[in-house]
């Protein structure tokens, strides 16, 4: 992150951000074989991200889509401070609340009660802040008497749920979200829906990855498509859909209208 820009609370500026992987790293093999490649071995890094250029107003909602491995959870995760830059910068103003990974955080032998504690607290919350919104963050996660168990023992759509009660209570100005809303169940899923559309007509930015068309069409005003690392399309959300779909070779919600429903 550079330093030395004052954002407004919900501002997100990405600016010529690239960032490229090396799989290498990811190769198994015995220590012989390690000590015998040569340094020329193996493929050229994939740039996850290539010159990404992104500025996003307070409020706004953002769809990123692109084919498999185009770079958007990557794009996300360098907006939530996961994965650094290799160049360009990335800044964001006020509460960054992510739910990439929920739940990675908790503290395996302590209650669910006790992670809601420390995750408002490590987000910056007072304790009174946190104890106001206690009960409601329970409530929300539907644990019932799982609330007060270790969490090592919870499933993992308890692990979520948690992880999202506590991401959505935490009054965000900007909610970075990956395909999070696929997991738990269907009533579930429509909560944190609803919990995230309430959100945002407080004024927090969103920024949404999904395969889901409907979902980004629903929730989106504006959509990036990005392809090999690339912002191929960057415009309002039904343009958007409509570059993706004809991307993706699969049809637009117009073209099954035209050809007599689906
Ligand atoms: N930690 C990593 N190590 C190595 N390569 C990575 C890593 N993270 C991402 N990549 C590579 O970077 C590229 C972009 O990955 P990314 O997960 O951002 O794509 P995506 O658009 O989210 O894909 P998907 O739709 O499949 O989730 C891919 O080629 C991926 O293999």
């Amino acid at each position: 992150m550079s330093a030395a820009k004052t954002l407004q609370p919900g501002e997100i500026v990405l600016d010529h951000a690239s960032r490229a992987f090396s799989i290498r790293a990811d190769r198994g093999g015995t220590l012989k074989e390690l000590l015998l490649r040569r340094r020329s071995d193996g493929p050229a890094p994939i740039q996850a991200l290539a010159d990404v250029t992104l500025h996003i107003p307070p409020g706004q909602t953002v769809g990123i889509v692109g084919r498999n491995g185009a770079g958007k959870s990557s794009t996300l995760k360098v907006l939530a401070g996961i994965v650094p830059l290799d160049s360009g910068s990335v800044d964001i103003g006020g509460r960054i609340v992510s739910l990439l990974e929920l739940g990675a955080g908790f503290g395996r032998d302590f209650s669910g009660r006790e992670n809601i504690l420390l995750g408002g607290a490590l987000h910056g919350l007072s304790k009174a802040q946190i104890e106001e919104k206690l009960d409601d963050i329970i409530a929300f996660s539907e644990l019932g008497d799982f609330i007060d168990v270790p969490v090592k023992t919870y499933s993992s759509g308890m692990y979520v749920r948690l992880g999202f009660a506590i991401a959505a209570h935490l009054d965000a100005d900007v909610l970075l979200i990956d395909e999070v809303l696929a997991v738990g169940d269907e009533a579930f899923q429509r909560k944190c829906e609803a919990r995230i559309a309430g959100q945002v007509e407080k004024g927090a930015t969103l920024v949404l990855v999904s395969h889901d068309a409907a979902l980004i069409e629903r929730t989106c005003e504006r959509v990036v498509v990005l392809d090999g690392g690339h912002v191929v399309f960057d415009g309002p959300s039904a343009e958007g859909m409509e570059y993706y779909h004809r991307q993706m070779n699969t049809p637009t919600p117009a073209s099954i209208a035209e050809a007599g429903g689906p």
